[in-house]
């Protein structure tokens, strides 16, 4: 018990001082839906965020002034559903957090839900491109490998892209995996870490169980570990029943991306994370963006890890990978040149 209140103490101490030392905005796009007010709540306790911006096509309003009433220091304001609304959402934002959106139902794959959230996603970008061209952009709206791509084109389109300021969300893989490792060799989570490499789809999704704590895992054990890695979403959809995908394990991978980017605007060094960028290491294939360890800096990517030495069975899932991630990249980059 003491143990725990103490570090609570040192928790609290250094937080203060990072608050004190910048003021971050934090903007989330898609605020009222089910990501949208679960890390809307876990930025609000987040003492890096001086300002938090909710905007959504409805109840933006009301979630703000929900958690408006929270006694931490942020300032939270809810946004009109309007071109004027939105931009005022965006202007001066640090951060732009985009989980607007439908998820799937039973039977779905991510890549059906292009048709309605490339739209989305794509007037989104186009709002953020104009008022906010330097913020750091945290896309979580799926099909990711192609919406990321999108966010890219309409960036590139108004001649303000930084590659080092996109970003899809795949935290959630790593998050799941070190669980789901955990849970195998019933371990404490907190010391396990599996990087995934590739995208954030299916066979796209490529734990590097090889470079965790437990590279000796092999035979059905392992390939029952990577397909649970691979189609965790899935499992979550089918529980669901209907009523959606992940929301309330996506808030929280969403929020410790978001605050490792804050962490490492703040100064902090050394900050790394697995996300989908646009990434030198598959280039050469045809393959724009790839998700791989990266260390963060003020300005974003800081560098991109390589992936590292794999084996052969990790290599063959790297080549599967790879043929469906350019497919749903292409399949972006062509959304925005034919609807732009
Ligand atoms: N990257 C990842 O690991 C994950 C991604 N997702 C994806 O996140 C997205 C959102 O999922 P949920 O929150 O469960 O869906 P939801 O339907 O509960 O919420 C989506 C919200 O977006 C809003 N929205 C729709 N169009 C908008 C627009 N033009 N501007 C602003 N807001 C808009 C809706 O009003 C709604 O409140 C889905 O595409 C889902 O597939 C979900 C889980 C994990
Ligand atoms: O499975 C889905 O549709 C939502 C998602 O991306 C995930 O949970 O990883």
């Amino acid at each position: 018990m003491f143990a725990a209140r103490q570090s609570f103490g040192v928790f609290q101490k250094r937080a203060f001082s990072a608050s004190a030392r910048q003021a971050s905005k934090v903007t989330v796009l898609g605020a009222a839906g089910g990501i949208g007010q679960p890390l809307s709540l876990l930025m609000k306790l987040n003492p890096r965020v001086s300002q938090l911006a909710l905007y959504d096509i409805r109840g933006g309003p009301g979630v703000a002034a929900d958690l408006s009433h929270i006694n931490t220091n942020s300032t939270v304001t809810g946004y009109e559903p309007t071109a004027s609304g939105l931009k005022e959402a965006l202007t001066d934002a640090e951060i732009v957090l985009i989980p607007a959106g439908v998820p799937r139902k039973p039977g779905m794959t991510r890549d059906d839900l292009f048709n309605t959230n490339a739209s989305i996603v794509r007037d989104l970008a186009k709002a953020a491109a104009d008022a906010s061209p330097n913020a750091k952009i945290l896309v979580i709206s799926n099909p990711v490998n192609s919406t990321v791509p999108i966010v890219a084109e309409v960036f590139k389109s108004k001649g303000v892209y930084n590659p080092k300021r996109l970003f899809g969300v795949t935290t959630l893989d790593v998050v799941r995996a070190s669980r789901f490792i955990s849970q195998v060799k019933k371990t404490d989570p907190a010391n396990e870490e599996v990087p995934v490499v590739g995208g954030h789809s299916g066979v796209t999704i490529v734990p590097l169980l090889s470079q965790s704590n437990h590279a000796d895992i092999e035979g059905e054990t392992r390939d029952a570990l990577v397909n649970r890695i691979q189609f965790g979403g899935d499992e979550v959809v089918k529980a669901k029943d209907g009523a959606g995908s992940a929301t309330l394990s996506m808030a929280f991978a969403g929020a410790r991306f978001a605050e490792s980017l804050l962490k490492a605007a703040q100064g902090v060094k050394g900050v790394i994370e697995p996300t989908f960028v646009d990434s030198p290491l598959y280039k050469d294939q045809g393959v724009e963006f790839f998700a791989s360890r990266v260390e963060l800096g003020p300005e974003g990517v800081k560098e991109i890890l390589p992936v590292g030495q794999v084996n052969a069975y990790e290599e063959k899932l790297l080549e599967a990978c790879l043929g469906d991630l350019k497919k749903n990249i292409k399949k972006g980059v062509d959304f925005v040149a034919q609807n732009p």
